[in-house]
């Protein structure tokens, strides 16, 4: 079965009359990691909880592992962790308790050994007989993870997994991730952090106003939406553009200083050459140089912005 998840049509209204995902579809291979990127409110929880079972779709159809998650909700659900968002754990229970009966709810005979592996592999296992509400944020959030990988599923979803937390735990995070893929968990990812989508994913989505707008291998976005600049600092500031070389994509910045050339990181010919002899040609001279490619955010930014899809993306510092 080439795909773990497949999504067909998928809409859904709220009972208010909010049209929270419109039409969506959408495949996710077996062991990839896919990042679900989109402003606040475009609509990833919505779908990760139809996918869930805790919201119900309004119509289409999604089958996840092969069961339909309607019709055949205990067996879908058994397959998918859910590690969501909000940080709601039971404060007086250890830590080897909650994630043991997160277990017991999939109806999942107990496995001490497994709970032992999964509370390793994140780093907790000194932390097994410890009450939840002695833990710092970034355990509590692995807890959630360890109950959410109890029940040993196929599927695993992390709704924006290091939201608060520092750098360094992210990292350690991601590498947490990492692992999980190659013992064979799909996992499927939200993140207002680009920076995470672009060091994690195989594939991104972009999901903006309930409608699914992109879905492309990672380095692929990158090539096709990616473009390259050529900075020239300017020995002598410039008015404008010299008409010369009008119809060059070329633009003006730092007060006349700099000059920025655009082009196309798949061109085969970046007319940089071109560029430089008509520099010459004009006598404008310059001191330095640098080349740089947008970032997966700028690719994101002017994705949502396009077709008058303003989004209100948070920039957080990562
Ligand atoms: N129960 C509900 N009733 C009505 N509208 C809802 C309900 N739940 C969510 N919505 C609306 O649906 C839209 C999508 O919400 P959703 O939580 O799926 O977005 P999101 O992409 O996950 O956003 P965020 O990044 O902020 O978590 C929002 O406008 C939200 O207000």
């Amino acid at each position: 079965m080439p795909h773990i998840i497949s999504i067909e049509k998928l809409s859904k209204v709220y009972a208010s009359g909010f049209e929270a995902l419109r039409s969506v579809d959408l495949s996710i291979q077996r062991g990839e990691i896919f990042a679900l990127l989109g402003p606040n409110g475009a609509g990833k929880t919505t779908l990760i909880n139809i996918v869930c079972g805790i919201v119900r779709p309004s119509s289409g159809r999604v089958m996840a592992d092969g069961h339909d998650i309607v019709r055949d909700y205990r067996a879908a659900r058994a397959k998918i962790g859910l590690v969501p968002q909000e940080l709601s754990t039971d404060a007086f229970e250890t830590v080897w308790s909650t994630v043991s009966f997160s277990r017991g709810l999939f109806g999942k005979p107990p496995s001490p050994a497994h709970i032992e592996k999964v509370l390793r592999d994140l780093s907790l296992w000194d932390k097994k007989d410890s009450k939840i509400m002695t833990l710092s944020g970034g355990m509590k959030r692995r807890v959630l993870i360890a109950k959410a990988l109890s029940h040993e599923p196929q599927i695993l979803f992390l709704d924006e997994p290091t939201a608060g937390v520092d750098v360094e735990l992210r990292q350690g995070m991601w590498e947490m991730v990492r692992k999980l893929r190659e013992n064979g968990v799909t996992i499927i990812l939200t993140t207002h952090y680009i920076e995470e989508a672009e060091k994690m994913a195989d594939r991104i989505g972009v999901i903006s106003k309930g409608q699914l707008i992109v879905v492309e291998d990672k380095a692929v976005l990158m090539r096709k939406l990616g473009k390259k600049q050529l900075t020239l600092q300017l020995r002598a500031p410039l008015q404008a553009v010299p008409e010369a070389l009008a119809g060059l994509p070329l633009e003006l910045t730092d007060g006349g200083h700099a000059l920025v050339y655009t082009f196309d990181t798949q061109q085969e010919e970046t007319g940089i050459g071109e560029l430089l002899k008509r520099l010459a040609a004009l006598g404008i001279d310059f001191k330095d140089l640098h080349s740089s490619e947008s970032s997966l955010e700028d690719i994101f930014v002017s994705l949502v912005h396009a077709g008058d899809r303003v989004g209100n993306m948070p920039k957080e510092a990562a």
